[in-house]
């Protein structure tokens, strides 16, 4: 038997160990995403991407393939912006779909997925929905923000000062009645001419240079703040820059995926790691 085959990737720098399991053959733990995922004694990154056929996984979806999507912590979340693009970028480089344009199943639902020549990826996100407003603290700093749910929930601060400025290596402190399932918080400042600069702290993960739902919460809630539901803006992110469209009932989301390496995972580590 072979050893376990991985990928490593990334979107705009949210990195991504992938692992190829057509037939969803292996016991993904805890355990296992957190050491995979962990910069000292793993491979590092800010989450996993099982790359999985839906119909072995008993997912009913109109895409051959399911993004199964866990956090660097191990825990499991509804959608991933930035991976759904590396997921494509694979599937595609490696020959597992031969079209550009496809749908990737996921837990938040099916998303429409277009790949384009120089390798960036459109993602049709689905609905990004205003549910209320809320409050964070970081380093005892309040910052009121916009609830915004993309499959995942978000909470959207608008930041008068650089958001280059803040210390969001702690957790920031956050409301767990109206998030009890954990939330994203995006800090953000308008730079005007449909452009916006992000920083985020990721449920399950910390500090990331770029969330891709974190963009399209953003911009949503950035629209939603100036009256309006519709619209388009550039998101500079530490990690480099997308493309957001905020439609009634629809956003997209476009930016770059890269594949950067490929191995094989030792087999003796893996299995030491328990089941
Ligand atoms: N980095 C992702 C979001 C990953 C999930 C998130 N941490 C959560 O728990 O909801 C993205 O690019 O969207």
């Amino acid at each position: 038997m072979g050893g376990i085959e991985f990928l490593k990737g990334h979107g705009t720098q949210n990195d991504f160990v992938l692992l190829p399991d057509p037939d969803g053959r292996l016991e993904l733990t805890e355990a296992r995403v957190a050491a995979l995922c962990d910069r000292q004694r793993g491979l590092g990154a800010d989450g996993v991407l099982r790359i999985v056929r839906s119909a072995a996984v008993g997912v009913e979806s109109a895409g051959e393939w399911f993004m199964d999507y866990r956090n660097a912590d191990g825990s499991i979340a509804e959608m991933c912006g930035n991976g759904v693009r590396v997921f494509v970028r694979h599937l595609v480089d490696s020959g597992l779909v031969s079209e550009r344009e496809f749908v990737i199943g996921t837990r938040a639902g099916d998303r429409p997925v277009q790949m384009h020549a120089d390798g960036s990826v459109t993602v049709q996100m689905g609905p990004a929905t205003i549910t209320g407003t809320s409050v964070t603290v970081v380093a005892g700093q309040p910052f009121s923000g916009v609830a915004v749910n993309v499959g995942n929930p978000h909470l959207v601060s608008v930041v008068e000062d650089d958001v280059d400025e803040l210390d969001l290596r702690d957790q920031p402190d956050f409301d767990s009645d109206v998030f009890p399932e954990g939330v994203n918080l995006e800090f953000i400042n308008l730079l005007g001419d449909n452009a916006l600069k992000m920083r985020v702290h990721e449920r399950g993960v910390g500090e990331t240079r770029s969330c891709g739902t974190g963009t399209v919460a953003a911009v949503a809630a950035a629209l939603h703040l100036a009256g309006t539901d519709t619209g388009e803006a550039t998101v500079d992110i530490p990690g480099g820059q997308v493309i957001v469209g905020i439609r009634r009932g629809g956003s997209t989301l476009t930016g770059p995926a890269e594949i950067v390496a490929r191995g094989e995972l030792d087999e003796t580590w893996w299995a030491g790691l328990g089941s």
